[in-house]
């Protein structure tokens, strides 16, 4: 959608990249994916907060790079409880790629995201994950996108912000949808983000709270607001990955 001079200058520089970069090769793809909800379902009756640890080697808030091997720290955060795994491929901003999703769904066994920022159906084209990102607010053509997701085998994780992308999101056939607490236009997080729009969110959608959440006590709440699944990233990125992921999926 074109809003960017209603995005933080480094959203609208991420959306430029994700516009210019090239198509793959070949395709469609065909994946046979793990499923997310039930990856989700299967902590919490284990007695653990479902999280969705994220390999993120930086990003426009962070400060440095985390230079470690991804797959390392994939396994490290699956040593930690996480539930699922998301992997940043965007190279530009996040420091992310293709190769680095494609060797950490090959070691480990639980769900991966790929975490990235698609705006056109042949980008979903460029490596096999189980579920795959699409941004509301980045995709004029949600119903479309969200169905050549599906029919390539992906579940599709429809990221919003407010209740009017949540109506969209619904309509277009959303299945499983984030609230992100991360406002795009500023870049400010805020957890009543989602408390705010999960009372909105129809119960047979799975759904996920994204950004800001640090500590145990946020892990709660989140989960208190309705929060079928948590995706986190900077604060289990920043010491020691596997302590970080068992301190909130034991929160
Ligand atoms: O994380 C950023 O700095 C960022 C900046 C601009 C657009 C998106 C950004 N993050 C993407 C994400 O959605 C997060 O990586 C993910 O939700 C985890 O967030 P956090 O736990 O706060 O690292």
């Amino acid at each position: 959608m074109n809003d960017s001079e209603e995005l933080a200058p480094a959203v609208a520089s991420i959306l430029r990249s994700a516009e210019a970069r090239g198509d793959p090769d070949g395709g469609p793809l065909s994946v046979d994916a793990r499923s997310l909800p039930a990856a989700l379902s299967r902590a919490e009756e284990d007695g653990c907060v479902p999280v969705i640890a994220e390999v993120k080697p930086t990003s426009p808030t962070t400060d440095g790079t985390r230079e470690a091997d991804p797959v390392e720290l994939a396994e490290k955060m699956v040593e930690g409880g996480a539930a699922a795994l998301s992997v940043l491929t965007e190279p530009d901003h996040f420091e992310g790629s293709p190769e680095n999703l494609r060797r950490v769904r090959e070691a480990v066994d639980v769900p991966v995201l790929r975490k990235d920022f698609l705006v056109r159906e042949s980008q979903l084209d460029t490596v096999e994950s189980d579920v795959v990102l699409l941004i509301a607010r980045f995709v004029d053509d949600l119903a479309g996108l969200i169905g050549a997701a599906e029919d390539r085998g992906f579940q599709p994780l429809v990221e919003v912000h407010d209740a009017a992308e949540l109506a969209r999101a619904v309509d277009a056939g959303a299945e499983i949808v984030g609230v992100n607490n991360r406002d795009l236009a500023k870049l400010e997080v805020d957890l009543e983000t989602f408390e705010t729009v999960a009372p909105e969110v129809p119960d047979d959608v799975t759904l996920v709270a994204e950004s800001g959440i640090g500590t145990p006590d946020d892990a709660r709440r989140m989960v208190r607001a309705g929060a079928d699944g948590l995706l986190v990233g900077s604060a289990i990125m920043d010491g020691d990955v596997t302590e970080n992921t068992r301190r909130l999926t034991r929160a």
